[in-house]
């Protein structure tokens, strides 16, 4: 029988890179010519259309990807609309006898689901990898064979597992085929009037290469403070955060790049590192057993909290980064700016939030959503229902920040209010929007509905 080189396409979805890709390396290892497809799909339902600053970082994440496909002799074919119908279409127009891609784990799923029943039983091969995360969320489970709601149980099962699977190498070339395709502009990802982008321009290098830099920086630099990785002042995480999320970077070449030659307290603070990419996992692991969780409370009891109403609460002043309480408006700038925020600042603004304003965790998980340039479905919506109290391994909904002690403690000197909120002690800055003390037990008062729900269930 003569070999099977009819074309295979490569649709691309959260990994917008070249090396370490298993579907592109399986498309070329199949032979014949191969069709890399980026599908932006703002249609079907089970896909959450991403955020204005997401979109942002794709316009120019998928101009590096498109030059690094050039230099391995492909192209990179664009096409709008709902993915299995775009999908079908350019398997109809190529005549294509495969299609390759890396797995994705929440809701849209379904649609994978669908398509690869489609594809088969037109006799097409369809073939889902293993690449964004380092252990795939179905096959860690309890002892009695469930999920785990809880992280140190779920990390320790993962590390005592084989060690993650070392990256690929990117081909050496692609035996690309030219499709025809919309042109990137014609998408409409940035911003025009006005133009609030220049502050990402400045923080970020979307793509690969800078994926590769902040990487290098982490193992060369950063990784030796990052037991300083609280203090919103002093720049020593990551950072790799959007690189992870559009999969420019791949957890599995994180993993091996830290695995050896690391000394002093970079080797010390390596766990702790790793245990980070761990809540990443973690919240694939929640979101892949709880496609809902940007929407539905993970603990049922919640239903009953009675937010207020996010208007008449001053959402918009807390949005804008004015609720006087310098440290939540120092981040919701820093957030406006540069499309990312500190860990330990998305945490005291998260709680400022859903506890001293008392607004429902899902309006704030949507603000994130729109202006991060790291809005990942998992790990936004399990962080807010984490902070909020009604998520999975939640800090106990009582326990809530308070957030001048948390300024004095992780920024002490002051340095990173300084940098966001210049005019923070003139009369250009205003008297904070509630009272510490009385909103905190306003909250703690509407959780006594949800303890009553939790006791009549
Ligand atoms: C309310 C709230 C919303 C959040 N929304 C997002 C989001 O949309 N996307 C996102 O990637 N992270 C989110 N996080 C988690 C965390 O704040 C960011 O991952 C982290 O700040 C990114 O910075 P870094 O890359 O320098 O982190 P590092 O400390 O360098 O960590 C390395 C990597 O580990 C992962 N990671 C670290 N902390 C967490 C965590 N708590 N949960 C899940 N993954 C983690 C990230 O991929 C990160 O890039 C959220 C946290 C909170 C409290």
């Amino acid at each position: 029988m003569a070999a099977d080189t009819s074309p295979t396409i490569v649709w691309l979805r959260d990994d917008l890179r070249v090396a370490d890709n298993p579907a592109l390396n399986a498309a070329v290892e199949r032979g014949g010519d191969v069709v890399v497809l980026d599908v932006l799909d703002d249609e079907s339902d089970e896909v959450r259309p991403i955020g204005s600053a997401s979109r942002w970082w794709l316009h120019h994440s998928l101009t590096a990807l498109a030059a690094d496909l050039d230099a391995l002799g492909a192209g990179l074919t664009l096409r709008r609309g709902p993915a299995e119908k775009v999908v079908m279409a350019v398997v109809d127009e190529v005549g294509a006898g495969a299609v390759h891609w890396n797995r994705r784990y929440g809701k849209a799923r379904e649609v994978d689901a669908r398509l690869k029943t489609a594809l088969k039983d037109r006799d097409i091969e369809a073939v889902s990898h293993a690449a964004n995360l380092l252990f795939e969320p179905w096959t860690v489970q309890t002892g009695s064979g469930g999920p785990y709601g809880v992280f140190t149980p779920f990390w320790k099962a993962c590390l005592a597992r084989d060690e993650p699977r070392a990256p690929l190498e990117a081909p050496a070339s692609i035996p690309g085929r030219a499709v025809e395709g919309d042109d990137l502009d014609s998408w409409e990802l940035l911003p025009t009037a006005p133009d609030w982008a220049g502050g990402m321009r400045d923080e970020w290098t979307p793509g690969s290469t800078g994926g590769r830099e902040r990487l290098e920086q982490l193992a060369e630099e950063r990784l030796a403070d990052y037991h300083r990785r609280d203090e919103p002042g002093f720049e020593v995480t990551s950072q790799l955060s959007p690189h992870l999320r559009f999969g420019e970077v791949s957890p599995y070449q994180v993993w091996h790049r830290l695995r050896d030659g690391l000394s002093g307290l970079a080797a010390k603070n390596h766990a702790k590192f790793l245990s980070e990419l761990g809540w990443r996992e973690f919240s694939y692991h929640l979101l892949f057993h709880n496609p809902d969780l940007a929407t539905v409370n993970y603990r049922r009891e919640f239903d009953a909290y009675p937010w207020n109403d996010p208007h008449d609460a001053g959402l918009a002043r807390w949005q804008k980064g004015r609720t006087g309480i310098p440290i939540v408006d120092a981040g919701m700038r820093q957030l406006w700016h540069i499309g990312w925020m500190h860990n330990r600042v998305r945490m005291i603004t998260a709680s400022f939030l859903t506890k001293n304003l008392q607004i429902d965790w899902r309006v704030g998980e949507e603000w994130f959503w729109d202006t991060l340039v790291d809005a990942d479905e998992a790990s936004n919506a399990a962080s807010w229902q984490w902070v909020a109290g009604s998520g999975a391994d939640a800090a106990p909904y009582f326990r809530v920040f308070n957030p001048v002690l948390q300024a004095q403690k992780f920024d002490p000197r002051n340095e990173y209010v300084a940098r966001w909120v210049p005019e923070e002690g003139t009369d250009d800055y205003p008297e904070p929007m509630v009272d510490l003390k009385e909103s905190r037990q306003a909250a703690l008062d509407g959780y006594e509905a949800v303890k009553a729900a939790k006791n009549r269930a």
